[in-house]
C-alpha cells in the first residue's frame, strides 16, 4: 500500500471520534474540544481600568472626589460611587470603573494640586491637572470596555481546537470550570523481543530497548493516554494472551512484523481472527509496518493493533503513518493541511516507496541529517521534522512535507 493511502485507510478505519467527556481544566490538557468553547461572561465582564491612575469624568481638569492619599477604587471592588462630571477617583489597573467615567489618566500623566483653584474647578479643593501640555484625554482612554473580547454566549473557539495551555486560560478567564473533549484513546504498549535488555549498555548480543523509552510521549503528543509499557517474550501464546487481554483502544506492537523465526505477530493476528487493514506500506524505513482490527467484541468500538517493526527508526516511520491519524481521528482532531519547506539540497528518493528523513530546518531550507539508516536514532534525536521523500525524490527548491516531531 502507498505511503498516503495506509495513512488515509487509518484515518477510515478510526471512523469518528470517541464520544465527550466533560473534564476539568485541570485534566483536560491534550484532549480536542468536542464542542465549542462558549464565552459565560462578557469580556472584560465590566468596564475596567487598564492603567493605574485615576478614573476622570469629562474634560479636565478635575476636583478629586475623595482624599488623594486614600486608595481610590482597587480591583476585586464593585459598586464604586458614580463620578460626577469634572471629578476624579484613584482607580487600579483591573478594577472595576464607577459609573459616569469617561476616561483613565495614567498616574504618571496626572499631578495633584491642592487648592489651586485651576480653571475654575476649585478653590481650596484639590485638583488634578493633565500632564500632558495641551493634549486633552480622548474619551475612552485606558478604559478596557465591557464586551471588547467577547460578549456571553459568544462562541470562542471551533470543536477540534486543541486544548493547549492557552486555550485552558482562554476558558478559565472566559468562566469555565469544565471543558467538553472527545475521550482521549487510550494506548498500552507492548514491547516484543527476547533480546531486548531494559537498562545498561548492549552485549552479549543483546539489544538495550530503545522503544519503550522512546514511544509513550511520542503517542502522548498525539493525544494517547499511554498505561504501563509491558515487554513480551518471543512466544505466539504469550504475545495472543497480552493482545486479547488488553483493554486499550490501541494495541501498539514493537518488532516481531517480518518473517523472522520469532515474529509471530502475523501468525497471533490471524490465529484470534483480527482483520489486517493495513499491512505492510511502501515507505522507508518502516515497511513491515501494519493495522489490523482486533476481533470485535458484541456493541463494543472497534479496538485496533498497530504493529511497529522493531528497527528503531522504523518503529517511528510507523508512529508518524498509521498511529498519528488513528490518533488524531478518535480523539476528534482535524488534520492539519500540509506543511511545505523548500528543500536546501536534493533529496534522494526510494524507485518505489515514500521516504522517511530526519531533517533540520534552518533558513535556507530542508537539511537532511546523518545517521538515518532504519536502526539509528542519533539523525531523530537532532531532528526538527520527518521530511516526506516521495518516490524518485526531489530536487533542492522544490516544497517537501514535513511531519512534526514532537519537542519537550
Ligand atoms: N527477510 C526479510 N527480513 C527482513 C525484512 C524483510 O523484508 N525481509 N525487513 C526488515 C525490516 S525493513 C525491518 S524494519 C525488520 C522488521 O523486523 P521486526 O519488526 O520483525 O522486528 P525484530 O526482528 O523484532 O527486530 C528488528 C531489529 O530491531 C531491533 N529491535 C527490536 N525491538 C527493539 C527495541 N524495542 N529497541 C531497540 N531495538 C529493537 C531488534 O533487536 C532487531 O535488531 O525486519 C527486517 N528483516
Ligand atoms: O523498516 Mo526496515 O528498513 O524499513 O528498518
Amino acid at each position: 500500500m502507498a505511503w498516503a493511502q495506509a495513512r488515509a485507510r487509518a484515518v477510515r478505519a478510526a471512523g469518528a471520534p470517541l464520544p465527550p467527556v466533560r473534564l476539568p481544566l485541570a485534566d483536560a490538557f491534550g484532549g480536542t474540544l468536542a464542542v465549542p468553547l462558549e464565552a459565560l461572561s462578557d469580556l472584560p465582564a465590566f468596564d475596567t481600568s487598564a492603567m493605574d491612575g485615576w478614573a476622570v469624568s469629562g474634560p479636565g481638569p478635575w476636583r478629586l472626589a475623595a482624599d488623594p492619599c486614600a486608595d481610590g477604587i482597587l480591583a476585586g471592588r464593585k459598586g464604586a460611587a458614580p463620578l460626577a462630571d469634572g471629578t476624579a477617583v484613584r482607580i487600579a489597573t483591573g478594577a472595576q470603573l464607577p459609573p459616569g467615567a469617561t476616561a483613565v489618566l495614567r498616574s504618571e500623566d496626572g499631578q495633584v494640586r491642592r487648592g489651586a483653584g485651576v480653571g475654575g474647578v476649585g478653590n481650596g479643593g484639590v485638583d488634578l491637572l493633565h500632564d500632558c501640555g495641551s493634549t486633552p484625554l480622548e474619551q475612552g482612554r485606558d478604559i478596557r470596555p465591557r464586551g471588547q473580547e467577547c460578549r456571553t454566549g459568544e462562541p470562542l473557539l471551533p470543536p477540534g481546537t486543541a486544548v493547549t495551555p492557552a486555550v485552558l486560560g482562554l476558558a478559565a478567564a472566559a468562566g469555565c470550570d469544565l471543558l467538553a473533549v472527545h475521550r482521549r484513546p487510550t494506548v498500552e504498549l507492548l514491547v516484543l523481543g527476547d533480546e531486548l535488555l531494559d537498562a545498561g549498555p548492549s552485549k552479549d548480543g543483546r539489544t538495550r530497548d530503545a522503544l519503550g523509552p522512546l514511544l509513550p510521549s511520542w503517542l502522548r503528543s498525539y493525544g494517547a493516554r499511554v498505561g504501563a509499557v509491558r515487554r513480551v517474550g518471543d512466544d505466539l501464546g504469550l504475545l495472543t494472551e497480552a493482545v486479547l487481554r488488553s483493554t486499550a483502544d490501541i494495541v501498539v506492537t514493537t518488532g516481531g512484523t517480518a518473517a523472522g523465526p520469532v515474529d509471530f505477530l502475523h501468525l497471533a493476528l490471524a490465529g484470534m481472527g483480527a482483520r489486517l487493514l493495513v499491512d505492510g506500506v511502501r515507505v522507508r524505513p518502516g515497511h513491515p509496518m501494519l493495522l489490523a482490527a482486533l476481533p470485535a467484541e458484541p456493541g463494543k468500538r472497534t479496538r485496533f493493533l498497530v504493529g511497529l517493526p522493531g528497527n528503531p527508526l522504523a518503529a517511528v516511520a510507523g508512529v508518524v503513518t498509521l498511529a498519528e491519524p488513528l490518533l488524531r481521528t478518535l480523539g476528534g482532531c482535524p488534520a492539519a493541511p500540509p506543511y511545505l519547506v523548500e528543500a536546501a539540497v536534493a533529496l534522494p528518493g526510494h524507485p518505489q516507496d515514500t521516504r522517511l528523513v530526519p531533517v533540520a530546518l534552518p533558513a535556507r531550507g530542508v537539511l537532511p541529517l546523518a545517521f538515518d539508516g532504519p536502526a539509528m536514532l542519533r539523525g531523530l534525536a537532532l531532528a526538527e521534522g520527518l521530511a516526506v521523500v516521495p518516490p524518485g525524490g526531489l530536487p533542492a527548491g522544490a516544497r517537501v512535507e514535513i511531519l512534526d516531531v514532537p519537542a519537550g
